[in-house]
């Protein structure tokens, strides 16, 4: 080896899924397929196979069957995903919240929060049309009835990540470097 390099450090190995929780547009889906990318497991996100198992859209859920009915298939796609090995998993915004899925997936996941400032997500969530719970609302309004609501059961996740407003890249780097905190002391 070239007396220049360094030595590159190994790879973190998830011995069970990771699954992160958080708000609707702090990073759950971009950063965990970057994530996922980064540690080679597979990325899946719970939405997405919500709207596969359906064959509709999370806003058609919404509409055709009410939320109840989107949580109810959402309990079942994340219990299924979460039996899949060791992968990145990014729920729903809404799915830690419900009392049987937040038990699933602490049981089956190492939990990781990711978190950032209200206005930080408000920006990032504004103008696009596929979250039927921003749908003809104040952005601002709905994160801050969340944050009331949700952030108590998100506390109990086993990590907790504030990404600030920075790059995904660094986001990536910072949810690795906790992830090791965590898992060394397992
Ligand atoms: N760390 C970050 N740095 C830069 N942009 C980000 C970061 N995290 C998220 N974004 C941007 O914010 C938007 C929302 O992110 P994303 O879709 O990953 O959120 P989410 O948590 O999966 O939301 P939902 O719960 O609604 O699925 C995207 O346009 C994404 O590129
Ligand atoms: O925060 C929520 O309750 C939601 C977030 C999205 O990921 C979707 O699961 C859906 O739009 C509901
Ligand atoms: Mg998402």
């Amino acid at each position: 080896m070239p007396e220049t390099s360094k030595p590159t450090e190994p790879r973190l190995i998830l011995p069970r899924p990771v699954a992160l929780v958080g708000l609707m547009g702090v990073g759950k889906t971009t950063v965990g397929r970057r994530l996922a990318d980064a540690l080679a497991v597979p990325f899946r996100d719970a939405d997405e196979e919500i709207e596969k198992a359906a064959g509709l859209s999370v806003s058609d859920i919404f509409a055709a069957f009410g939320e109840a009915g989107f949580r109810d298939g959402e309990q079942k796609v994340i219990a299924r995903l979460l039996d899949d090995g060791p992968q990145i998993l990014a729920t729903g915004g809404g799915a830690f919240v419900q009392p049987a899925t937040h038990d699933i997936i602490r049981q089956k996941a190492v939990t990781v929060w990711l978190k950032t400032d209200l206005r930080v997500i408000a920006r990032r969530v504004a103008n696009r049309s596929h979250r039927p719970l921003l749908r003809d609302r104040d952005p601002m309004e709905v994160l801050r009835e969340h944050e009331a609501k949700r952030y108590p059961f998100y506390a109990r996740a086993d990590i907790t990540v504030d990404t600030g407003d920075q790059s995904h890249g660094k986001s990536v780097e910072l949810v690795i470097g906790a992830l090791k905190r965590f898992l060394e002391t397992k």
